[in-house]
């Protein structure tokens, strides 16, 4: 196996709009992909367009999930070597696609993205995070071959997964400033292209933030390619720093101290709030953050998130103890300094 740590990994095509799903099957043939396709799906999203999909091939297989796990994992792997599958197709939102894009690896096989929803930029990158004992953050993993992102179907998702979507691009502001410190205080390699097309993504999906509104396809269009560019932008640097700072390590720190918690991006799009007050105080762009995030309906603090104030401190307060990646957090941020910060912001 090569060492594919130093490659830049990108999908080949990415299909953007209005019923491209009909397209899936052209999309496939442009890859000269060969074999019987296995469908890696869940529940709701099979019901939304399982058949149209299937409807595109001689002798599809499928396969459905219910969960991330790694018993999915391997049971897709079960499956795809049972039916012999050429590569795989991963319908849904990011708990059949992370799926999907861990077993393909296993199965020396490509797979196809046609994401049910924008929720976050895992649909579409080469990062994919199975929860395993404590860990809650991505592992590398090939991208997919191609994205297919049905605008009509994304516009008919549930607001909330549209909104966390956009909350996941917007926290690449601070992942940015935490990677630049990163890079200033500890020597951590930087990219300066990679930074900069994340920093973009998110400014332009701030600036943009008025006009990204619900059942519209023209926000659906939007958010998918701020959601590809982020992943491009890990692609470049080869790791999920242009997209993952201490807003990240605080939601990963929720995910384990409430599990089923809030959605990762409306998760993170809180922590941006907090950490960018961190990072420039009270007169930071804190309240940019913020008021992008509100004018999308995404949350803004530990209430809107249904977490207690409580848990929001433990988790600033220990986040940056579980990854090995420096950020505005250090060494650990004092409870009297988290309860300013996310009492000044609003959060708590
Ligand atoms: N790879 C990464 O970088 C990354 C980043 C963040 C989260 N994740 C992982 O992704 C998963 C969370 O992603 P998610 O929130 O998309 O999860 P998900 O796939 O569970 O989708 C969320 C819910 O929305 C439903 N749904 C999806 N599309 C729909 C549609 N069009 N209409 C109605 N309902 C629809 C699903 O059935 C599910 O119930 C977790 O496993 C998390 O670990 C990965
Ligand atoms: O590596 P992590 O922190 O899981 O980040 C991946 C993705 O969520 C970035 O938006
Ligand atoms: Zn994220």
């Amino acid at each position: 196996m090569f060492d594919k740590s130093k490659w830049i990994q990108l999908p080949r095509n990415v299909l953007v709009g209005h019923e491209v799903l009909e397209e899936l099957s052209a999309a496939v043939s442009e890859l000269y992909l060969s074999g019987r396709p296995l469908l890696v799906t869940s529940p709701t999203p099979n019901e939304i367009a399982g058949d149209r999909v299937r409807a595109q091939f001689d002798d599809p297989a499928t396969v459905t999930i219910s969960e991330a796990s790694f018993d999915s994992v391997e049971r897709v792997i079960e499956v795809g070597n049972e039916v012999g599958a050429g590569y795989l197709v991963a319908l849904g939102g990011g708990k059949a696609i992370d799926t999907a894009k861990m077993a393909s690896d296993s199965l020396d096989c490509g797979f196809i993205s046609v994401p049910t929803a924008a929720s976050h930029d895992g649909i579409v990158s080469g990062r994919s995070s199975i929860p395993e004992g404590d860990t809650r953050h991505s592992v590398a993993a090939d991208p997919p071959l191609a994205v297919v992102a049905d605008t009509e179907i994304l516009a008919d998702a549930p607001w909330e997964l549209t909104t966390a979507g956009c909350a996941d691009i917007i926290s690449n502001y601070t992942a940015v400033k935490d990677w630049q410190l990163a890079h200033r205080l500890k020597n951590v390699e930087y990219s300066e292209y990679s930074g900069a097309l994340s920093q973009m993504t998110a400014e332009m999906l701030v600036g943009n933030s008025d006009s990204i509104k619900k059942g519209l396809e023209e926000s659906a269009w939007v958010v998918v390619k701020a959601l590809v560019s982020s992943g491009v932008a890990m692609s470049i640097a080869g790791s999920s720093r242009p997209a993952s700072g201490a807003e990240h390590l605080f939601s990963h720190q929720l995910d384990r101290l409430v599990p089923n918690g809030a959605l990762h991006g409306h998760q993170v799009g809180v922590g941006s709030i907090v950490t960018e007050y961190l990072h420039s105080g009270e007169q930071g762009e804190w309240r940019d953050i913020r008021d992008a995030l509100d004018t999308m309906g995404a949350p803004t603090t530990a209430a809107g998130l249904g977490i207690s104030d409580e848990t929001v401190i433990e988790a600033l307060t220990t986040a940056h103890t579980i990854r090995d990646r420096y950020t505005i957090l250090g060494d650990g941020v004092s409870e009297e300094a988290a309860i300013e910060a996310a009492t000044f912001t609003g959060v708590i």
